[in-house]
């Protein structure tokens, strides 16, 4: 799974990690052997083609490599935390997970709650924004968030009224892209956020593939818009996460 960082001053990708994701259950029973290997101080991941010695493998370079004994928490930390406290200085900042299917992109965007250290990129993104506020002086902030799919090529309003309903793209002289009619919703809390995000998880298209019982088999984007009020002034940047 890759993981790209942007900063939307500059549109343009800041950061390129990998993740590699252990064996499963299925791959195991299967005897697959892990054909992945990384250097973690080079950032350098290497595949080896099965059942050759003599062939060198093909090498990769990346600005970030994550083997199977490193932990969301710490892709938190080195990659995602400085996007998401750029956020809350007043930049937009976009996470970006890709990959084949059941590679590991929802397990590390959307986590799991045990062990702690597996907790997700998103969860973590809501403490960090609500801790922030916690700690603000002189300053209201206002927190939405909205969540939509992409699915064979439709849009759906993962929060909306009507999950079903298909939603238009639609472009705007000056806020750029946008969906139209895509629901917004504010929240208060850690707690809100949560309940927003898992709202917004069962409303998704699950599937099934041969490689991961639950696809999701969609492509989904949280965004989360920060509004902050402070002596007089307003701004508005969203942070997204997908
Ligand atoms: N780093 C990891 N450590 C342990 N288990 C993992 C890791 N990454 C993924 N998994 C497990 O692998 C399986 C597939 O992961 P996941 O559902 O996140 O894949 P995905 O890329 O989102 O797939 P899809 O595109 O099909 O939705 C899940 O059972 C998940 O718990």
């Amino acid at each position: 799974m890759k993981f790209y960082q942007f900063d939307v001053i500059t549109d343009k990708p800041e950061m390129v990690v990998v993740r590699c994701r252990p064996l499963n259950d299925r791959e195991k029973a299967l005897n697959c052997k892990m054909v992945v290997s990384v250097d973690t101080s080079r950032c350098q991941c290497f595949i080896q083609k099965p059942g050759t010695t003599e062939e060198p493998p093909k090498q990769f370079t990346f600005d970030g490599t994550y083997f199977i004994s490193h932990h969301t928490e710490e892709m938190y930390n080195e990659i995602a935390y400085p996007l998401v406290e750029g956020v809350t200085e007043g930049y937009n900042g976009t996470i970006f997970a890709y990959g084949q299917t059941g590679s590991g992109k929802s397990f590390t965007m959307q986590g799991v709650v045990d062990p702690p250290s597996q907790k997700g990129v998103i969860p973590r993104a809501f403490d960090h924004v609500f801790e922030t506020i916690q700690c603000a002086e002189n300053a209201k902030f206002l927190v939405r968030a909205s969540y939509l799919e992409i699915y064979r090529e439709e849009i759906r309003d993962l929060l909306g009224r009507d999950t079903k309903q298909k939603l238009e793209l639609k472009e705007h002289p000056e806020r750029g892209i946008y969906v139209r009619d895509l629901s917004m919703h504010t929240v208060h809390s850690v707690g809100e956020c949560e309940r927003v995000m898992e709202l917004g998880w069962k409303n998704r298209s699950v599937g099934y593939t041969l490689m991961n019982k639950d696809s999701s088999r969609s492509h989904s984007i949280f965004t989360i818009y920060l509004e902050i009020f402070n002596t007089g002034t307003c701004c508005s940047y969203p942070a997204h996460c997908l």
